[in-house]
């Protein structure tokens, strides 16, 4: 808590510092993280970990499963069980591995039969489990959606969810503090996606990296919760490491009776009440980056190209890549064009959609579809539509559509109703595109082949959808409230349904949340088993060919697209790295590719030469794909944070050569087809002669842990005492944040358990001694 004399602190810097359990002087800082939440994807080998190194989830009642990006969007009205639902090997292997791993670990899943169930980012907001002012983390990228609530909510890859279950805390630090501000008022027919969408398009897919945007202004505080939402889960889309939105009244009125938030009015609810106040940024707290944007600037935003920074108003027209002045810029422009099959000129109006996706973690919330239905009532798709869907967000906004009677006004229309799930946003399930399909989507990603091979993605707002479905083009919703364009206004505020209502017993809680009864108590002995910390290869000088990748925003969708994230396992995916452009439509070889060419067949190291590699997912299939491959050391001029975190937790060396000339250097050694050395003990990197090419900086803890080759789950238990004792002072602080309701009952106090010695690491390898921190 900040004395009275202290320095103006930002929301970010309040709710970061409170989190600190220990900090090394290199800045590197042990994160305590409040809330986690855990889907089917990106777990099985987080588990798979824990149970190698005989480890547990230290707190189950800070955890909540679900299953949400295999599950198939059709009718559950026969549903018994996920292994005979799922009709997919790979998909319900991923489903069936998560409910063994729930029932092994006690923790609290939301599963295919449940009403509960729904996308992971959606069902933390609806139950409560996410709070203001606290830390929330999940393996995706789009977990930046709960920062909406005043709560620094970011992605991690696998390594660190294993990290999370193992010691509730992360290795983290401190990132730069961003804000966006927008003011003013929003003309009719713009909604939160297009703020988002918009500021994208301004700031650019990188314009937030290595920071947290805070976003402020009148315009955002005149948003719903669930509006604020959308905008908060594209921070990741503008590169940022989380956003965040301070909490106030309508967050408050948006908490009232979740089941795991603390009991309205209670003495609890006060005092939660009176610390949430507390976070907004203070006057005068200094920002790194400062955007200010003016709400009058913002039209019904589209996207045209394959990333989400390739926007233009609905009333304009595709560009052409003279419009950009920057040769990667030029050269990205032409390549979307061609992918997307569209010419310079075109207006976005003229362009014919061949199907509708309202759905998604950023727009499949009840006030998503109340607006959408606002706009089909009483009409119909147009018949060149092949197919227009609606999946609700979870179990619960889609009963609360159907009291409304929602559901009937789309299939009125001619759209389906289909379950809750990720379901076309990125197509693991049945639900994608066929090649060069055209899908007006309210999803986030547009990279190619994003809701399936050579799909082609157009981003907008669920009434901008809704539009494109009538007209049977992209289209200016504005056109279609016959002028009167104010009867696209903002949605009514969510209405708490009998299933949001207050429970009181545990016995109630148990019925509504189907808890099976042999699930728990699994109390926290986790904490001190074994300071087992040696667990990866170490990296010293690595010398190898180094391939030349001449790309900018190379994506992780790119790098590994989503056919392949559904194994269970972290290695066999090299012959799947950059799939999309290594093979030809038939599966032939791209003969053009770089990695299919001699001598880059063999390469361990790959030179990026445009900026943010890895954007995107959080993945961890990514630097596991480069891995399996033989690359251990990827050089760019920078990354996104969720991928260049995830290398290095994997005895990876991401790194970053800002200096235009130094990278030129390295370059011309790769695409002469020579050898480079990198040499991390002295950070530097050599021609195969030994001369010297640049110099490299490395933080000084990652770079320890990769030439000792440690586990940092192992490192991290060694400071038990501190975790310990941050978890009692938060139990006194914020009790609220414990057990978070129907856990409760299994929670009986930190347990401590005598150190016992770990036989194997987490990767399975026999155990070596522990090294200090
Ligand atoms: C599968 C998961 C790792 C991924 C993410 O992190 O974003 C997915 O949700 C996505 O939207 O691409
Ligand atoms: S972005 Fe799409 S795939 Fe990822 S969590 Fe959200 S809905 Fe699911």
């Amino acid at each position: 808590m900040p004395s009275a004399n202290a320095q103006p602190r930002t929301l970010y810097d309040k709710v970061f510092e409170d989190h600190i359990v220990n900090a090394q002087p290199d800045g590197t800082v042990l994160l305590y993280i409040d809330r986690h939440l855990v889907h089917e994807v990106t777990s099985p080998q987080a588990f798979e970990g824990l149970k190698n190194a005989s480890r547990k989830v230290r707190r189950p009642d800070c955890t909540l499963a679900t299953t949400d990006h295999n599950v198939p969007t059709t009718p559950r009205k026969n549903f018994k069980n996920v292994a005979d639902f799922v009709k997919e090997e790979d998909s319900r292997l991923q489903c069936t591995t998560l409910e063994e791993n729930v029932k092994d670990f006690g923790l609290t899943y939301f599963g295919l039969g449940d009403k509960n169930q729904g996308i992971v980012h959606i069902i933390g907001p609806e139950q409560g489990f996410t709070l203001p002012g606290t830390t929330v983390v999940c393996g995706d990228s789009h977990t930046s959606t709960h920062g909406a609530f005043g709560a620094l909510a970011f992605g991690i890859g696998t390594s660190e969810v294993e990290h999370v279950l193992a010691t509730q805390c992360l290795l983290t630090k401190k990132s730069k503090n961003m804000r966006v501000q927008v003011d003013g008022k929003l003309a009719p027919g713009v909604s939160s996606k297009d703020i988002i969408l918009h500021v994208i398009g301004v700031i650019g897919t990188a314009g937030g990296t290595g920071a947290v945007i805070e976003f402020c202004g009148s315009a955002i505080r005149g948003l719903s919760m669930e509006a604020r939402m959308s905008i908060c889960n594209m921070s990741i889309e503008a590169g940022a490491r989380a956003g965040m939105i301070a909490p106030d009244q309508n967050t408050y009125d948006y908490l009232k009776g979740r089941p795991l938030a603390p009991k309205f009015d209670s003495n609890e609810w006060k005092k939660a009440v009176n610390y949430w106040n507390s976070l907004k940024s203070d006057e005068g707290a200094k920002y790194d980056i400062e955007v200010f944007i003016d709400a009058k600037d913002i039209s019904p935003t589209v996207s045209w190209g394959t990333s989400p920074q390739d926007v233009v108003p609905i009333t304009g027209v595709v560009p052409g890549p003279e419009d950009f002045e920057d040769a990667n810029k030029k050269a990205s422009c032409k390549r979307a064009l061609e992918y997307m099959g569209l010419t310079p000129g075109t207006k976005m109006e003229d362009i014919e959609v061949d199907k509708v996706f309202i759905g998604s973690c950023t727009n499949a919330r009840i006030e998503d579809l109340r607006a959408a239905a606002e706009i089909v009532k009483g009409r119909k798709v147009a018949s060149n539509i092949k197919r227009a869907m609606v999946v609700p967000g979870s179990g619960n906004v889609k009963a609360q559509a159907e009291r409304e009677g929602l559901d009937k006004i789309f299939l009125d229309a001619g759209f389906e109703w289909r379950e809750a799930g990720c379901s076309m946003c990125l197509g693991m399930n049945p639900d994608i595109l066929s090649p060069r399909e055209r899908c007006a989507s309210t999803s986030n990603r547009n990279f190619e082949g994003r809701q399936g091979a050579l799909g082609r993605t157009h981003l907008l707002s669920p009434v901008m959808a809704a539009a494109a479905a009538i007209v049977g083009k992209l289209a200016d919703v504005r056109k279609l409230t016959a002028g009167d364009a104010t009867t696209v206004k903002s949605s009514p505020k969510l209405t708490v349904t009998p299933e949001f209502a207050e429970v009181d017993s545990e016995e109630e809680l148990d019925r509504i949340l189907d808890i099976p009864a042999d699930v728990g108590p699994h109390v926290n002995d986790s904490a001190a088993t074994g300071g087992a910390s040696a667990g990866l290869p170490k990296f010293t000088v690595l010398k190898g060919i180094a391939a030349p990748l001449e790309k900018a925003n190379v994506d992780t969708d790119a790098i590994i697209p989503k056919q392949f994230l559904k194994t269970i396992k972290r290695t066999g995916l090299g012959s799947a790295l950059f799939h999309p452009l290594r093979y030809n439509e038939d599966g032939s070889e791209n003969s053009s590719f770089i990695l299919n060419q001699e001598p880059y067949r063999q390469s361990k190291i790959l030179v990026v030469t445009g900026p943010n590699f890895g954007c995107g997912s959080s993945r961890e299939h990514a630097p596991w794909a480069l891995l399996d491959f033989g690359i251990k050391c990827v050089i760019a001029p920078s990354y996104a944070d969720i991928f260049f975190n995830n290398t290095f937790k994997n005895g990876m060396l991401p790194l970053i050569i800002s200096d235009q000339a130094a990278l030129e250097r390295i370059a011309d050694e790769a695409r002469a087809g020579r050898e480079i050395e990198v040499d991390l003990p002295n950070q530097v990197i050599r021609d195969a002669a030994g001369k010297e090419l640049s110099k490299f900086d490395v933080e000084e803890f990652r770079k320890h842990c990769l030439v000792e080759g440690l586990d940092d789950i192992g490192l991290t238990m060694q400071m038990e005492d501190k975790i310990a004792r941050f978890e009692q002072k938060r139990t006194l602080d914020t009790p609220w944040l414990d057990g978070s309701g129907y856990l409760k009952k299994w929670r009986k106090g930190p347990v401590m358990v005598e150190a016992v010695p770990v036989p194997k690491t987490n990767r399975g390898e026999v155990k070596t001694d522990p090294v200090e921190w």
